[in-house]
């Protein structure tokens, strides 16, 4: 097919497009770098540096472009709480433009980068697609209103669109992987200090009602997830907007998130205990059994330790091109 992908220099984006370049798709990324590397950017696709919104209309040729897969967000639960006017334009705004410009061209597929913030605090883990959402915060809700706006474009103008929530993404592929100029994701942020980037790991929230007081997540391999990307786009249907889970469908605390990083990487990190961050829910745990029974998606890299020890050694090969080397 031929594809637009939008936050193809990012981190999940620029994994996607090395994955849907190798199964043969021709590939297009807009990207306006803002928290995306240039050489993120795969051997073998056109690069258009630009806002979404800007750029959207004149990529997508009437009638040309098979699919869109619409990676570009803001995506940090913390800063989104502070600062909620970057996500509604950055996510929404940015997000109807590209909307109203596939619509115009004739474009026929939409997968989206959906998010498991849309569901907010769970009444019950797993999470199901069926379960309420309710966002907790500013960033989820973005991600909510703009799953309710591609449902009703399926309903009305015959797009065929798919909603991936992913759940907590880490690992690496392809020489691609988690390079931001400002880390927050507790992975790497563990990893730059194991590689004596940074003084330590601060623990947002000890007083979690979990089993060792830290918040629960459930950490899918970015592989795995490009792999559900590949099939959203051979499954979608006209007029329809399905949305699916991505996760490996096990929890792990922030503690044992870190001492599955000292283990890996034998390094002894410095930990400190402070208070909850914004926004965060206790526990979010997927139930991915939609996606495997009906899109036939196999994730095959659920092991944590596999995905910090692919994820470890991105970090490590990344040298001086570690924006985290800098700082
Ligand atoms: N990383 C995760 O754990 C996770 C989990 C759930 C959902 N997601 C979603 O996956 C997507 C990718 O996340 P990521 O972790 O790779 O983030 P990222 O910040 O690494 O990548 C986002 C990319 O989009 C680009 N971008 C942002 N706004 C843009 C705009 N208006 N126009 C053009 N380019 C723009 C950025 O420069 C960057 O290259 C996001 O939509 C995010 O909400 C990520
Ligand atoms: O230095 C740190 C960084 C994070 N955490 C905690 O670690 C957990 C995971 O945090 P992080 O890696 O920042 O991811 P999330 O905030 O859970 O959000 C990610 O996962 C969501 C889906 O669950 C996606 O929607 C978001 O885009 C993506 O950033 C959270 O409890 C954080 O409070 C710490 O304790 N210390």
């Amino acid at each position: 097919m031929k594809l637009l992908v939008t936050g193809g220099a990012g981190y999940v984006g620029s994994v996607c497009a090395r994955v849907l370049l190798e199964a043969g798709h021709d590939i297009t990324i807009v990207d306006n770098l803002s928290t995306g590397n240039a050489d993120a950017v795969p051997d073998g696709a056109r690069f258009v540096e630009g806002n979404v919104r800007d750029v959207a209309a004149t990529v997508l040729d009437p009638g040309d472009v098979d699919g869109v897969v619409h990676f570009a967000a803001q995506s940090l639960v913390g800063e989104s709480v502070e600062n909620p006017q970057k996500y509604w334009h950055g996510n929404v705004v940015e997000t109807l433009a590209l909307l109203d410009a596939m619509r115009d061209a004739g474009t026929p597929r939409l997968v989206f980068s959906s998010t498991a913030a849309t569901y907010g605090e769970p009444e019950s883990v797993p999470i199901l697609e069926s379960s309420p959402a309710r966002p907790t915060n500013p960033y989820g809700a973005t991600k909510l209103a703009i799953d309710t706006a591609i449902s009703g474009y399926c309903a009305a103008y015959g797009l065929a669109a798919t909603s991936l929530r992913y759940f907590n993404v880490a690992g690496a592929h392809g020489g691609a992987g988690e390079n931001r100029v400002i880390e927050t994701h507790l992975i790497p942020i563990v990893l730059q200090a194991a590689l004596g980037h940074r003084a330590g790991v601060k623990i947002f929230g000890t007083d979690y009602p979990t089993d060792d007081g830290t918040a629960v997540r459930d950490y899918i391999h970015v592989y795995d997830l490009a792999q559900a990307h590949a099939l959203a786009l051979q499954a979608s249907t006209p007029g329809r907007h399905d949305i699916f889970n991505l996760g490996s469908g096990t929890g792990f605390s922030v503690r044992q998130v870190i001492d599955t990083c000292m283990t890996v990487t034998g390094a002894e990190i410095p930990v400190e205990e402070t208070g909850r961050r914004a926004g965060d829910p206790a526990v979010l745990i997927a139930s991915s059994d939609k996606a495997i029974a009906e899109l036939g998606w196999k994730p095959d890299r659920t092991d944590l330790s596999v995905i910090v020890s692919d994820a470890w050694d991105f970090t490590r090969s990344l040298g001086d091109r570690a924006h985290s080397a800098r700082a």
